[in-house]
């Protein structure tokens, strides 16, 4: 009887004790991350955020992966690589804007400066030209085609003023804006369910002469790569040769959260056996 109450009162005082660790845990975790988010460089950012992490914070965790996105993610900014047929460059890093409490200034600011571009408000034409040269494509004949987005108002104000540089100052080029009839409004794409299954709805159509050009896509921001290669496969059809695309900004894609925290556990341990054998 004795024997049983004994255990059932350790047990009690397991659970408690799991429980104010679990606590204060949860607490440190939040501390931690909120000196992160108010820390005043990368430097101090990153040793909170770390500790954040350790202490169980979901958030951290996405800030950390956010901070080393060149690390998890395979391919760099302004460093072309194959896909599907296609040399891609990509301009930068894309944070869907759900996470934008957890990006540093740079980061916010370079997706400002994406969206800015996709209402029209900037001409992008040093992305154009950082992300062709990248390419060693500035020189080349080229005709330069646009995505067609989800209503013809939205193309023409996002486009239209790259068209105009490249009509005055790319003599080598020609620009397809007016080879591309949006016929009818679609959804925004990443609102679409389905992720790299979805099945895109066509709302346009090429009504320009493509045959037998050779074809740079230029698009805002490629998370699946689902619409270029459909786009690409459109232009095909038509008699057009793509051999290239270039995008504003590339979607990250935040790895399973369990991995992110076993990267840092690795990286303290490594720092704490450095700072010992000193
Ligand atoms: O404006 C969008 O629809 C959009 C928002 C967003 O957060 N991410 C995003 O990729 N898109 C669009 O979706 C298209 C790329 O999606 P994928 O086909 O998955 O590569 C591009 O035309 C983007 O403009």
């Amino acid at each position: 009887m004795l024997a049983r109450l004994v255990f059932t009162l350790l047990c009690v005082l397991v659970c408690i004790l799991f429980y104010v660790i679990g606590f204060w845990r949860k607490k440190a975790g939040d501390a931690a991350f909120a000196a992160a988010r108010t820390a005043i460089d990368e430097k101090e950012r990153d040793q909170y955020c770390r500790l954040s992490v350790l202490a169980g914070n979901r958030n951290a965790c996405r800030m950390f992966f956010f901070s080393h996105t060149d690390i998890y993610e395979n391919h760099q900014p302004l460093k072309p690589y194959s896909f599907r047929g296609m040399k891609v460059t990509f301009y930068g890093y894309y944070y869907p804007a759900r996470h934008e409490k957890l990006l540093s200034n740079r980061q916010r600011m370079f997706c400002h400066a994406l969206f800015r571009f996709k209402d029209g408000e900037i001409h992008g034409v040093r992305f154009f030209k950082s992300c062709m040269e990248a390419q060693h494509l500035e020189e080349e004949n080229l005709h330069v085609m646009f995505m067609p987005c989800s209503s013809r108002e939205k193309y023409i104000r996002r486009f239209r003023r790259l068209d105009e540089y490249i009509s005055t100052h790319c003599p080598q080029m020609t620009s397809g804006l007016n080879d591309v009839v949006i016929t009818g409004t679609r959804e925004s794409l990443h609102k679409m369910k389905g992720g790299k299954k979805r099945i895109l709805k066509r709302n346009y159509s090429i009504t320009g002469d493509v045959e037998g050009k050779n074809i740079v896509i230029v698009d805002d921001v490629m998370t699946t790569g689902q619409s270029v290669s459909e786009y690409k496969k459109e232009i095909e059809r038509h008699g057009g040769r793509v051999t290239a695309a270039i995008f504003y900004g590339k979607t990250v894609e935040v790895p399973p959260l369990f991995l992110l925290r076993m990267h840092v556990l690795y990286i303290q341990v490594k720092c704490l056996l450095k700072t010992r054998k000193r």
